[in-house]
């Protein structure tokens, strides 16, 4: 690219001969060199097309933009595209039959009258719906928007960027439906009833960007009341990533997990799981700090010690951990020789991984490696395949174990991309679900 910028500007033009030219004059009197030129829509009187323009610099593309914006004659600029916004146009995913309907006995077959032969089959054994629906391989990802990575509550429809990502993983790893459902409450009686309403079409909810500290009513009372797997991804997929990290870490450090002193910095729904997944894995010391009152009264409930400032737990630990969605937050002077730090916040860390290694830390990684990504997909497989009813702790140790089995030596996790990890986990997964518990369904 030379250092060159890239934008697809998608514009408008009257249909009428020359309005064209009219754009593409504008653009190469302003420096821009086209590239592509793509009609996307051709409506009765206008016709929309993505125009790629490649200019030298960020001052070079305002004045461009600027020329184009002021086109008159009908000429509209309505959007300008970086790589990312242009993977996203349209969304990520979509809805797609799996039969082809070419005659008419394909029709009858998949729709009317056929169908009713398969709706009666179903009324008189519920169970049957996991054979002959989608239901059984499908997961609804539900947000309220509250806690949109560490962007905070801007509002369900802003994040169905994330949850659609969520779903593309979902479908890539693990062979899963993922569907966003985005949720107008924030208030956790509604998100519950809500959850519960649409429950049938699913056999699984991720709870996905949900603050806290609601997010812990809600899924408490989910698990309780639903008898299909519940897991709020940024607690537990995120403390099963942490945990699958630290055991890599601490192999390759040579230090004893147990014996350690980890300090967990933001105890929201992140931290506070991050901390109890670590006490339960029998980490004797589990020091936390977070600027809420309430979050650092929920910590000590659960058995941990609460630090007064983060300096002081920097200075006392050998593991750090940061999710407080503020970037920037771990100065680089606070960093002891020899520390490992996962400062897991997106989309900017609490400290770059190059900072924290140049101050002394002997291992160092941000949220994009040390990632949910790496526990959600597999997880969910394991528990569809084991017809598992829920989520279970010795569940999620086993697929941070599975993770940290299929890490190299001196790595924190595996690639991401890496699809055998994504298997392993739901093997294990699975294997424990089967071993442990007690109300599987029996239908086949
Ligand atoms: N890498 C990964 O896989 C994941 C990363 N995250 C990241 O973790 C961050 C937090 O997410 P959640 O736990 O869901 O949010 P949350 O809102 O539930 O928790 C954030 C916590 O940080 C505390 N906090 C904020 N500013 C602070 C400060 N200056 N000092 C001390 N504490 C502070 C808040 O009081 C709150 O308790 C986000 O940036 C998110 O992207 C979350 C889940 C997965
Ligand atoms: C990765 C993720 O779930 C988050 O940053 O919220
Ligand atoms: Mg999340």
């Amino acid at each position: 690219m030379n250092g060159k910028i890239s934008r697809t500007l998608l514009i408008e033009t009257p249909a009428l001969p020359g309005n064209l030219g009219k754009v593409a004059t504008a653009i190469g009197m302003a420096g821009g060199d086209i590239g592509e030129i793509e009609t996307v829509q051709v409506g009765p009187t206008y016709t929309m097309r993505h125009i790629t323009v490649q200019v030298d610099n960020q001052e070079q593309l305002g004045e461009l933009l600027e020329v184009v914006r002021k086109l008159d004659g009908g000429i509209h600029l309505h959007a300008v595209s970086d790589d990312v916004l242009r993977a996203h146009e349209g969304g990520k995913i979509q809805m797609v039959s799996k039969n082809p309907i070419r005659s008419l006995a394909d029709l009858r077959r998949v729709y009317t009258p056929g169908v009713a032969s398969v709706c009666q089959a179903i009324k008189e054994e519920p169970e049957k719906a996991r054979i002959y629906t989608s239901i059984g391989n499908t997961v609804a990802i539900v947000t309220d928007g509250t806690a949109i990575l560490g962007l905070g509550d801007i509002g369900p429809v802003a994040g169905m960027p994330v949850m659609e990502g969520k779903a593309a993983l979902f479908d890539q790893f693990a062979g899963i439906s993922g569907v966003p459902i985005l949720l107008n409450s924030k208030d956790p009686d509604e998100i519950v009833r809500t959850v519960k309403n649409i429950s049938p079409g699913f056999s699984g909810i991720l709870l996905e960007d949900i603050g806290s500290p609601h997010c812990f009513e809600v899924e408490e009372r989910l698990k309780k009341e639903l008898d299909i797997p519940v897991m709020h991804d940024d607690q537990h997929g995120t403390a099963v990533v942490t945990l699958a990290a630290v055991i890599s870490a601490s192999k390759s450090a040579e230090i004893d997990l147990r014996e350690a002193h980890v300090g967990q910095i933001g105890l929201g729904a992140a931290g506070l799981a991050i901390c109890r997944m670590f006490m339960a894995y029998g980490v004797k010391k589990v020091f936390g700090a977070d600027k809420s009152e309430d979050a650092k009264e929920r910590l000590k409930q659960y058995g941990g010690h609460v630090m007064g400032t983060l300096e002081e737990l920097m200075e006392q630990c050998d593991i750090v951990i940061a999710t407080t969605g503020v970037p920037g937050l771990i100065q680089e002077k606070w960093v002891k020789p020899g520390q490992v730090i996962l400062a897991l916040s997106n989309p900017k860390p609490e400290i770059e991984p190059e900072a924290a290694l140049k101050a002394g830390a002997a291992y160092a990684a941000d949220g994009r490696s040390v990632n949910n990504i790496l526990g959600f997909p597999g997880i969910f497989r394991g528990a569809l395949n084991s017809r598992s009813q829920e989520i279970t702790h010795p569940m999620l140790v086993a697929a941070a174990e599975a993770i940290a089995g299929c890490t190299k030596l001196g790595d924190l996790v595996p690639h991401p991309l890496d699809p055998r990890v994504h298997s392993v986990v739901a093997e294990e997964v699975a294997k424990v679900s089967l071993a442990t518990n007690k109300n599987r369904y029996d239908y086949v």
